[in-house]
């Protein structure tokens, strides 16, 4: 048996990352490590790069200058260890996709039929005995938890979701919040949000996003900062951290 195990990579790691869109500067200079295990809260104003940084981050965006590293390799080696939420699901209404056909729709490229894995996910997100319902039926929460179950079926170990809680009332973003503390248990978890409101007790650090990225332990994130970074245009933070932050004392 071998002394010790070798330390993990960390969950994510860019280095010098630039990126733009035509002539226009999106992510300027990235700089930063998310440790395996953290739970992360990426926020920012409208514009500020969030979902660009997702999409190096899944190697659906190439980065112009630096690296992007997820796990130790490139985003597209290790594709099936993360699961992506997007921010927007386009679906027609009229088609009759149930909620299994959802989320089955995460294991497309992986072997099998997982009929056992998408029970899990299921499970895990509360929803198992809605699997037949018609997808168009459920509540925005519940549909959301069910595009969480769909990120999950893969059995990722990197965790990403861009605003889970967009247009969900407060009692089903705290449902939300509950699942993703549980799942945080076992992965790396990265929100996003342009609402510092989401910023709580579970969450060990934000990252600042506003084309430049800043990271904060997030007790250090006071509205002074907040007005600091973005002139004041995010909704207040609510001081509940009771998590240490790596290194942070
Ligand atoms: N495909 C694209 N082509 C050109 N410009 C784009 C494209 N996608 C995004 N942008 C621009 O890049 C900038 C960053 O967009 P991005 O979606 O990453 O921001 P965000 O922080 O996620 O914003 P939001 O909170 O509104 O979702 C914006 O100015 C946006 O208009």
């Amino acid at each position: 048996m071998s002394d010790a195990a070798p330390s993990a990579p960390p969950a994510v790691s860019l280095n010098g990352v630039g990126f733009e869109y035509g002539n226009t500067p999106v992510v300027q200079d990235a700089t930063f490590d998310i440790e395996s295990g953290a739970f992360v809260c990426m926020i920012g104003p409208n514009g500020g790069g969030k979902t660009t940084l997702l999409r190096l981050m899944l190697g659906l965006n190439r980065p112009a200058r630096g690296t992007v590293r997820i796990l130790g390799r490139p985003p597209g080696r290790v594709r099936r260890s993360i699961g992506y939420m997007p921010q927007h699901l386009q679906y027609d209404r009229a088609f009759p996709v149930t909620v299994r056909d959802v989320v089955r729709m995460g294991l497309i490229g992986c072997r099998g039929r997982g009929g056992a894995r998408v029970r899990e996910a299921l499970e895990t997100a509360g929803l198992y005995d809605r699997a037949d319902t018609p997808f168009h039926r459920l509540s925005g929460g519940q549909r959301q938890r069910v595009l969480i179950a769909r990120a999950l079926v893969s059995g990722p170990q990197l965790l990403l979701l861009d605003e889970p809680t967009a247009n969900v009332d407060p009692a089903a973003e705290e449902h939300l919040f509950d699942l993703l503390t549980r799942l945080n248990r076992r992965m790396t978890i990265v929100v996003v949000s342009h609402d510092l409101g989401f910023v709580s007790s579970a969450i060990d650090y934000c990252i600042c996003v506003n084309r430049r990225v800043f990271t904060h332990p997030t007790r250090e994130i006071t509205g002074e900062k907040i007005e600091e970074l973005y002139g004041g245009r995010l909704s207040a933070v609510r001081h509940e951290q009771t998590r240490t932050f790596p290194g942070g004392g």
